[in-house]
């Protein structure tokens, strides 16, 4: 990268060391809306999204827009998550955005230019991106990610149960998900600094984490960014965090959607819930 701004994993380790590893889920849900007196509409979405921006900013280091929650709306939901994740950016948050994208060849790559090109109007510093069509069908976005100095998130051990029949299945070489994380590891060089994040990472849930091992999966190769969901709402707690990712710790980012939305529509209170999870969350 020429620009100078530091890549995906330094720009993470640099927010988790400020800010803590809470990331912030922006997830207009329809009942969501509904509960906080907001249209479900664009101008509902753009209500919603500036509330929950404006606790977290200067209180997490990352946030997480759930892309769907915005496509229901079409291009001018899009608009929208667009205007909030630029927003965000400006003000120095991380934005992760939640899009699960997975195709093959230059489809693959125009999703990674949409989403992590620095131009693009949905730019945003990582991306989740999924390898079910096969690990290697990611090499388009990783090239993209590369360029441009951007994360990917590939999902691995996902925190909804449903996951585990294909990422426990067994291969002649071990679980799915132990050849996905060992192939994302694989896509980090050695990390120079003590501390230090790769760019590529793992989505592990704050709800699976604690099956990586029996799964042959090893979380601490590559120094990978471990983005958890399931914190909260999903069931999991902070102390199914510390045992689940035991050694990996450091490296993981726990996003909290409903945990802290549920406590909107003030933003008084939407803060206090920042607040309070990620003090929860604090090493
Ligand atoms: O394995 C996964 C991957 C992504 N998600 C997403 O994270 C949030 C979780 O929301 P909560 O309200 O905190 O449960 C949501 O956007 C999911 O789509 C996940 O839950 N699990």
């Amino acid at each position: 990268m020429s620009t100078g701004v530091p890549r995906f994993g330094a720009r993470l380790a640099e927010a988790i060391a400020r800010h803590g590893r809470l990331c912030v889920g922006i997830d207009p849900h329809p009942h969501l809306l509904q509960a906080w007196g907001l249209n479900d509409d664009v101008s509902g979405l753009r209500e919603f999204g500036s509330r929950v921006l404006e606790a977290a900013m200067g209180r997490v280091g990352v946030i997480k827009p759930q892309v769907a929650f915005f496509e229901r709306r079409g291009p001018a939901g899009l608009a929208v998550l667009a205007e909030l994740q630029q927003e965000a950016r400006r003000e120095g948050l991380l934005v992760i955005a939640d899009a699960k994208r997975g195709d093959i060849g230059s489809t693959m790559a125009g999703y990674a230019d949409a989403w992590l090109a620095p131009e693009a109007e949905l730019a945003a510093d990582a991306l989740t991106v999924s390898p079910y069509l096969g690990f290697g069908s990611l090499r388009p976005a990783l090239e993209v990610a590369r360029r441009h100095g951007a994360g990917l998130f590939v999902l691995a051990l996902t925190s909804n149960p449903e996951g585990r029949e294909v990422q426990l299945a067994r291969t002649e070489d071990g679980t799915v998900a132990s050849r996905i994380a060992a192939q994302a590891a694989a896509e980090n060089p050695a990390p120079q600094i003590d501390g230090a994040l790769g760019d590529v990472g793992l989505v592990v849930g704050a709800t699976t984490a604690g099956l990586a091992e029996e799964a042959g999966v090893d979380l601490t190769a590559g120094a990978m960014p471990l983005l958890a969901p399931g914190f909260g709402a999903q069931g999991a707690t902070a102390e199914d965090l510390r045992t689940g990712f035991a050694e990996a710790h450091r490296q993981v980012v726990v996003n909290s959607s409903r945990g802290i939305l549920a406590a909107g529509p003030d933003v008084a209170a939407l803060t206090a819930a920042v607040r309070r999870t990620a003090e929860e969350l604090a090493d």
